[in-house]
C-alpha cells in the first residue's frame, strides 16, 4: 500500500486511500478513510468478549452498516481521483468469507470498476506445494468475489518471480519442478505430489483469467507493469464483468422477490387468514412444511420437525399452543401482517400483498 501510494504520487495521480484493517497499529501512508476512526478494535474485543479474528469480523460488520456513506464519500471525490486503493485485513479469510466483507466488496464493485490484487510473498512460494496452495486460495477468492484479479508476486528484490510466471503458463515446467521436489525427501509425500499434480491441471483455467506481475515494494520495481495490469483489468471489468454482475444481481433480485411472495402466501395459508384458504388450516402443521426446502433458499430458516426431540422455539412464540394458533393473538398477528404488507409493498407490488391489505382493511 505504501509503495503503491508513493508510486501514484510520483506519477502525479495521487490515489484515494481506504484502510479496512481495524487491527493495524500504524499505517505508513495517509488514509482518506480509515475504519479505525469509526470502530475501535480493542473495545470490540473487550465488549463482545472476542478473539482477534472474531473482533476483526465484528468490526467489519459494524463498519459495513456505514458502507453507503463511504461509497457516497468516494463518489464525491471521483472527479479528483483516478484510483481508489483499499487495504483489507491481513487475515484475508475474515474479509473474503464474511458477510460484511461481501457487502463492502459488493458496494464498491457495483459503483466503480473494481479489481482484486492478490499479493504473494514470492520468496516463500518457491516450493511447488506452497505455490499451488496459494494459487488455490487466490482461485477461491476470484470465484467468491467474481471480480477481475491480478496476482502480484512481491519481494522480487529477494526472489525474482520468473519461476512463478513460468509455472503459471507452462504446465511441463511445473511438472518438472514437482518431480525434483519429490526427490527432496523433506518435501511432501508421493500422494501429496500426485494431488498437487491434479490440482495444477484443474487450475489451468483459472490461470488463463489472471494477470500476473512481479513487483518489489522495497525498490519500487514493477509498479509500471502493475498499473498497466490494473488498466487492462478495468477494461475487462467494463467489457465482461459489469454485464455479468448486472445479470447475476437481476437474477438474484427476481428470485428474492418470488421467494418473498411465496413465503408470504404460505404464511397466510398456514395461519388460515386468507378466506380462500380457510379450509386448509388444519392441513398445515408448520410454516416450513408448506415449502420444498432448498438449502440457502430461505435466509437460514430450516424446516421444523416436531419429532426431532430437540426443544426449539417457534419464530413467533405465543402464536401457537400445542401446534394450534392461539386466537387471542389475532391483533398482534394483524399488526404483523400490516407490517409485512408495508414492507413487501415497498419492495415489490405483489398481488399477494394487495390481498393481505384488502383482508386487513375488511377486518
Ligand atoms: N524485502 C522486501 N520486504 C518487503 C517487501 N514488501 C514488504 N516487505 C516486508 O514484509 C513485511 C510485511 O509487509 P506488510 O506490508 O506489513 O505486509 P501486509 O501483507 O500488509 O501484512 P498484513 O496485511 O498486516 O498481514 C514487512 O516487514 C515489510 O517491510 C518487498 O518488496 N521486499
Amino acid at each position: 500500500m505504501q509503495r503503491l501510494n508513493s508510486y501514484l504520487h510520483s506519477e502525479k495521480t495521487p490515489p484515494y486511500v481506504v484502510n479496512l484493517d481495524p487491527a493495524v497499529l500504524k499505517i505508513p501512508y495517509g488514509a482518506n478513510i480509515d475504519i479505525r476512526d469509526s470502530v475501535k478494535y480493542k473495545k470490540v474485543m473487550e465488549n463482545y468478549n472476542l478473539g482477534p479474528n472474531g473482533a476483526i469480523v465484528t468490526s467489519l460488520n459494524l463498519f459495513s452498516t456505514k458502507i453507503d456513506q463511504v461509497i457516497s464519500l468516494v463518489e464525491k471525490k471521483s472527479d479528483k481521483y483516478k484510483n481508489v486503493i483499499i487495504d483489507t485485513p491481513g487475515q484475508i479469510e475474515c474479509f473474503i468469507w464474511s458477510a460484511s466483507g461481501a457487502i463492502i466488496t459488493e458496494a464498491f464493485a457495483s459503483t466503480f470498476p473494481t479489481v482484486i490484487a492478490y499479493i504473494v510473498d514470492t520468496p516463500r512460494n518457491t516450493s511447488p506445494t506452497t505455490f499451488i496452495s496459494n494459487m488455490l486460495y487466490a482461485c477461491s477468492i476470484l470465484y467468491k468475489t467474481k471480480l477481475p484479479m491480478i496476482v502480484v508476486f512481491n519481494k522480487t528484490d529477494i526472489q525474482k518471480a520468473d519461476f512463478a510466471k513460468e509455472w503459471l503458463t507452462d504446465f511441463e515446467a511445473f511438472q518438472e519442478a514437482l518431480r525434483s521436489n519429490e526427490d527432496d525427501e523433506t518435501q511432501g509425500s508421493g500422494y501429496m505430489n500426485s494431488l498437487v499434480n491434479s490440482m495444477s491441471l484443474m487450475l489451468e483455467e483459472f490461470y488463463s483469467q489472471l494477470d500476473v506481475v512481479g513487483v518489489s515494494s522495497y525498490t519500487g520495481e514493477g509498479f509500471d507493469e502493475f498499473m498497466k495490469a490494473v488498466d487492462n483489468k478495468v477494461d475487462e471489468y467494463n467489457d465482461y464483468y459489469k454485464s455479468e454482475r448486472e445479470r447475476i444481481l437481476k437474477e438474484k433480485e427476481e428470485k428474492e422477490k418470488l421467494r418473498k411472495e411465496k413465503n408470504l402466501s404460505h404464511l397466510m395459508n398456514d395461519l388460515g387468514i386468507s378466506d380462500k384458504n380457510k379450509g386448509k388450516r388444519d392441513e398445515v402443521d408448520v410454516l416450513s412444511d408448506t415449502e420444498d426446502y432448498e438449502e440457502g433458499e430461505n435466509d437460514g430458516l430450516v424446516p421444523h420437525d416436531d419429532d426431532e426431540g430437540v426443544e426449539r422455539e417457534y419464530t413467533f412464540p405465543g402464536d401457537r399452543q400445542n401446534g394450534e394458533i392461539n386466537d387471542n393473538t389475532n391483533e398482534a398477528l394483524q399488526a404483523r401482517y400490516q407490517n409485512a404488507y408495508e414492507k413487501t409493498a415497498k419492495e415489490a407490488s405483489s398481488k399477494t400483498a394487495e390481498n393481505i391489505a384488502k383482508y386487513i382493511n375488511q377486518q
